[in-house]
């Protein structure tokens, strides 16, 4: 019989952090031994003997966790948003030091969030313009989300591929933020309202025709399987894993 993975939850008093717990302490083959909140040491983590650790703080203190936990030889899946390429960049090399230590970062773990992104990025190449309204809770603190960087990003490189010309607009005089922000060429509106939990709209357009692809997630159990399918995996993936697509090309 295999052993249980024991995990331990920083962040454990968030929003996602006690439906972390409660998708955790649900599944037989997991063991809820670490809820880490803000003000509680990290140790309490690796004295509980915590095998992965699930972090949904904030941009602000991950890095820090991240760089304890690696240090200590404890693998991560990592929900928190804040992901530039230069903090992936340190993630490596904090990595390169500790073999056998896996790192999973995921700026979405909803199935049809991860869906959402791949299929804009195959359309990219097929349409002229593209932009991304991202719609989230008011307690949000960071904007544009990190699935819109995200999502930009793929829909950049894949347009780059293509050798796509840069998008039409003919803004000359722009109220500050009425067009959005911009990440890799792709622009970015984001909407934060009472009664939301995180939905993204990508839409396409081209010569006579749009594409709308469109995800919602209404509450966040959404985020549950993507999870614990991460948590399942991250153990026999050392080094740093993005995303949840090669874990879904799996089966
Ligand atoms: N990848 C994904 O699928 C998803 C990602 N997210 C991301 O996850 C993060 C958390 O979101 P959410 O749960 O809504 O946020 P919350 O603010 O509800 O939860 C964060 C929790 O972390 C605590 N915290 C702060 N600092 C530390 C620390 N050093 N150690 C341990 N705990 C700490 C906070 O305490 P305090 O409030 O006292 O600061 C709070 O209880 C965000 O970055 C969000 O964007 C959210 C949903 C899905
Ligand atoms: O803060 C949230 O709620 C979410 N954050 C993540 C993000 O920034 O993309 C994922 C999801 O959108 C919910």
């Amino acid at each position: 019989m295999t052993e249980n993975i024991r995990v331990g939850v920083l962040g454990a008093r968030g929003r996602m952090g006690l439906e972390v717990c409660k998708a955790v302490d649900a599944a037989d083959d997991l063991t809820l031994v670490s809820m880490i909140d803000q003000g509680e040491e990290l140790f309490q983590a690796s004295s509980a003997g915590a095998q992965v650790l699930v972090d949904f703080t904030n941009p602000d203190v991950v890095m820090d966790n991240l760089k304890w936990a690696v240090g200590q030889g404890i693998s991560v899946v990592v929900g928190t948003s804040g992901f530039s390429t230069e903090r992936l960049e340190q993630v490596r090399e904090w990595l390169a030091a500790k073999p056998g230590v896996g790192v999973l970062i995921a700026p979405n773990f909803g199935i049809g969030a991860v869906l959402m992104m791949q299929f804009a990025a195959r359309a990219a190449r097929f349409f002229e313009s593209v932009e991304i309204i991202e719609q989230h809770h008011p307690r949000k603190l960071d904007a544009p989300s990190g699935t819109a960087a995200h999502t930009a990003r793929v829909i950049a490189e894949a347009r780059a591929a293509a050798g796509s010309p840069p998008m039409p607009d003919a803004t000359k005089e722009e109220h500050l933020g009425a067009r959005g922000t911009d990440v890799d060429g792709v622009r970015i509106h984001s909407i934060r309202a009472a009664g939301l939990v995180a939905h993204q709209e990508v839409l396409f357009g081209t010569t006579g025709e749009t594409l709308t692809i469109r995800h919602d997630s209404l509450d966040r159990s959404s985020f549950m399987p993507g999870v614990l399918l991460a948590v399942r995996a991250v153990l026999r993936r050392p080094g740093l894993t993005i995303g949840l697509d090669p874990l879904l090309d799996e089966g």
